[in-house]
């Protein structure tokens, strides 16, 4: 069970003048069951990547695989695959469009061919998930706040029980606590689930705290594709291409510069604390 790209190139509007490479080989395996990362600056072809994955749009060249099929293949099932694949976009109200906040959810399951009971029961399942609250589902969706909305939204894709979640950019446009109180949602529905999660976003701290893995993308190219310390641990090249490390990164190395044995790729404060606890301890001699 994995998703796999093999050499996929993407071109928008080929052969006009405004021709434009977005995706350069790709090559990429994601294992059932994994948290991965995505991160990148605009432009670099995140959600492009991400709009791959469930055949909203088709490569240019290349092949994309969904356990074990190729998906571009004769006869093959799109309809099914956007239903295992869910993605989230970017902004919530590309995706909303119903009266009311549970006929939009139920809109994915009924496209599933379920009963208009059971699109309810995975509905209102799927809106207790993300935590909305049920004196919302019988609001418009457009009258919902900015972090309700994305929480629909979210929903809406969890009724129909992919096995795959694709987040682009769930937080974008939230503040702080909306933004902890979606990743943690999603968090703890990954480790409820073996569902794979693909969250991409611009914040190495939300990637670090979250992914087993992260791919940097850079000008429509895969630049490191690894656990967040192996990426972490080129910091300097990622400052190169205006990415920034997790914050613990760069102090971690002012800690070193002043003598003290630490390495330079704890991902969490949890992390940074314990080694520099050690390396405390081992400079005084204790323990
Ligand atoms: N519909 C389109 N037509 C033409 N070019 C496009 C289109 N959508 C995206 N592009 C271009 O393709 C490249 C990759 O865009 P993409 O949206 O995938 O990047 P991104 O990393 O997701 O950016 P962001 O972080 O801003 O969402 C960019 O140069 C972008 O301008």
């Amino acid at each position: 069970m994995s998703i796999k790209l093999e050499h996929v190139n993407y071109i928008y509007s080929p052969g006009t003048a405004y021709e434009k490479k977005a995706l350069s080989d790709i090559c990429l395996e994601i294992p059932h069951g994994e948290f991965v990362g995505i991160i990148g600056h605009t432009g670099s072809g995140k959600s492009t990547l991400t709009q791959h994955l469930n055949g909203l749009i088709r490569a240019t060249s290349g092949t994309v695989w969904y356990n074990g099929e190729n998906i571009y293949g004769e006869g093959y099932d799109m309809k099914k695959l956007r239903g295992q694949v869910g993605l989230v976009f970017q902004y919530p109200e590309h995706q909303l469009f119903e009266v009311d906040v549970l006929t939009d959810v139920c809109f994915g399951p009924k496209n599933q061919g379920l009963s208009p009971k059971e699109c309810e029961q995975r509905a209102a399942q799927a809106l207790r998930l993300v935590g909305l609250k049920e004196k919302y589902w019988k609001s418009s969706p457009f009258e919902l706040s900015g972090g309700q909305k994305r929480r629909a939204a979210i929903a809406g894709v969890l009724a129909m029980r992919p096995g795959v979640l694709v987040l682009d950019e769930p937080t974008a446009g939230l503040d702080p606590k909306g933004r902890d109180e979606i990743l943690d949602q999603i968090a703890y529905l990954h480790r409820q689930s073996d569902m794979t999660v693909i969250l991409v976003s611009h914040s190495m701290e939300d990637i670090a705290k979250y992914a087993d893995r992260i791919i940097v993308m850079n000008k429509g190219q895969i630049l490191y594709n690894d656990t967040p310390k192996q990426v972490f641990s080129h910091y300097q090249e990622l400052e190169k291409i205006g990415l920034a490390a997790p914050q613990v990164t760069y102090i971690m190395h002012d800690i070193r510069e002043a003598g003290f044995d630490v390495g330079v790729t704890a991902t969490t404060v949890e992390e940074a604390a314990d080694e520099i606890m050690e390396a405390v301890k081992k400079r005084r001699g204790i323990g």
